[in-house]
C-alpha cells in the first residue's frame, strides 16, 4: 500500500488561514447511533490509518457522535496539533453554541478547532435566528475556540440573510458537490463573497448516482490519468478550488483517494463533465429539506 509522495494541495480561506484541500470525515459509513461514549475501535483505527496515509484534514460533527473516536485517534497518533486540521459542527445543540463547542472540544481532547460549522439551517424560523446563531459564532472565533467558522447545507437565501448582519464572512459552505450537483448560482455567490467552497459526497457520480450521463467520460478520464473514477470525482472538485471530504472503511480506498493529489484535469475535461453532469440532477442528502431555487 503506496503512502503519499504527492502533498495535498491546500486552499486559502478568506480569513488568511489554509486548510487541506482532501478531507477524511467521520460522519456517514461511521454515524453512531447509539451510546456516544461507547468508543468504536474500527474507527480510531481507520482514523489513525488515514493520519498515517497522509490525511491532516479530519471532519467531524457533534450529530455524528464520534467526536470521542476522533479525539482519541489524534491523541494515538501522536502527531501534533498544528499539523493537524480539525473541523466539528454545531446541530443539536444550536441554541447554545458556546457550550456546543466546549463540549465538543472536550470530546476532541483539544483547546480549538480549526474550523466550526453550523451544520444545517433547518433550525432558524426566520432570518434573524440565523443572524442571532452568527453573532455567537463570531464571539466563539474572538475567545479563539476556533480559528474559521463557516455553516453548512446553507443556500443562496441563507447566505444572504447571515451576510447582512455578519462582522465575519463565513469562511466555508461544506455542501453537498458532486458533478450532478454543482448549484451554480450558489457558488457564484461563494466567489463574490470568498466563501470557499467544502464537498461531501464527493464520489456520489461513481457511486450512488448510476447509471448517469457522466458515467462513459467518468470512465475514460480514470483510465487516462490511471486511476479510479472516485479519484477523478475527487480532483474534479480540488481543480475547481472546492475542498473534497470522502471516506472509507478500507485502508486501500484511502490509500488510493490520495492519487487525487497527484494529476490535474485540463480546463476542457472539467468542462465536459460539468456538461454531462448537468444533464442529470441528483441528491444524495436531505432531499425534502431544498426546493428547485437551488437547481442549476
Ligand atoms: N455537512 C453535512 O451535512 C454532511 C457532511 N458529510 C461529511 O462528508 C464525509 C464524506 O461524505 P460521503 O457522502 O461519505 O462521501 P463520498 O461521496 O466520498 O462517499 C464515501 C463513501 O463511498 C464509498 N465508496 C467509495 N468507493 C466506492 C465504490 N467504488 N463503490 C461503492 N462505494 C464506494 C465509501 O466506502 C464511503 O462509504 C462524511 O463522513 C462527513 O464527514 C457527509 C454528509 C453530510
Ligand atoms: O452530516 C451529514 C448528515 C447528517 C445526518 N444527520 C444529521 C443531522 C443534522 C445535520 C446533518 C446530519
Amino acid at each position: 500500500m503506496a503512502n503519499i509522495h504527492t502533498p495535498i494541495p491546500s486552499l486559502k480561506l478568506n480569513d488568511g488561514t489554509s486548510v487541506p484541500m482532501l478531507a477524511y470525515g467521520t460522519g456517514t459509513a461511521w454515524f453512531k447511533s447509539g451510546d456516544e461514549s461507547k468508543i468504536d475501535r474500527a474507527l480510531v483505527d481507520s482514523i489513525k490509518t488515514a493520519i498515517k496515509l497522509g490525511y491532516n484534514h479530519l471532519d467531524g460533527a457533534e450529530v455524528y457522535k464520534t467526536e470521542p473516536e476522533l479525539g482519541l485517534a489524534i491523541q494515538e497518533s501522536g502527531v501534533s496539533r498544528d499539523k493537524l486540521y480539525v473541523v466539528t459542527k454545531v446541530n443539536q445543540n444550536i441554541d447554545d453554541i458556546e457550550s456546543a463547542l466546549k463540549a465538543s472540544l472536550k470530546k476532541l481532547q483539544l483547546e480549538y478547532v480549526d474550523l466550526y460549522l453550523i451544520h444545517q439551517p433547518f433550525f432558524a424560523k426566520s432570518d434573524e435566528d440565523l443572524q442571532k446563531a452568527w453573532a455567537v459564532m463570531e464571539k466563539v472565533k474572538e475567545a479563539g475556540l476556533t480559528k474559521s467558522i463557516g455553516v453548512s447545507n446553507y443556500i443562496s437565501k441563507q447566505i444572504e440573510a447571515t451576510l447582512k448582519t455578519a462582522k465575519t464572512v463565513p469562511a466555508v459552505n461544506q455542501i453537498e458537490f458532486h458533478p450532478y450537483l454543482q448549484h451554480g448560482p450558489l457558488l457564484d455567490l461563494h466567489k463574490k463573497h470568498g466563501i470557499a467552497t467544502s464537498a461531501y459526497g464527493p464520489l456520489t457520480a461513481a457511486t450512488k448516482a448510476k447509471p448517469g450521463p457522466a458515467d462513459d467520460y467518468l470512465a475514460s478520464l480514470a483510465k487516462k490519468y490511471a486511476v479510479s473514477e472516485g479519484e477523478v470525482s475527487l480532483r474534479w472538485c480540488i481543480d475547481q478550488d472546492v475542498i473534497a471530504i470522502t471516506t472509507s472503511s478500507k485502508e486501500q480506498r484511502l490509500s488510493d483517494y490520495l492519487r487525487a493529489a497527484t494529476f490535474k484535469l485540463t480546463p476542457t475535461e472539467i468542462k465536459r463533465l460539468n456538461e454531462l453532469g448537468n444533464e442529470k440532477h441528483f441528491r444524495g442528502f436531505w432531499g425534502a429539506k431544498f426546493n428547485k431555487e437551488d437547481r442549476s
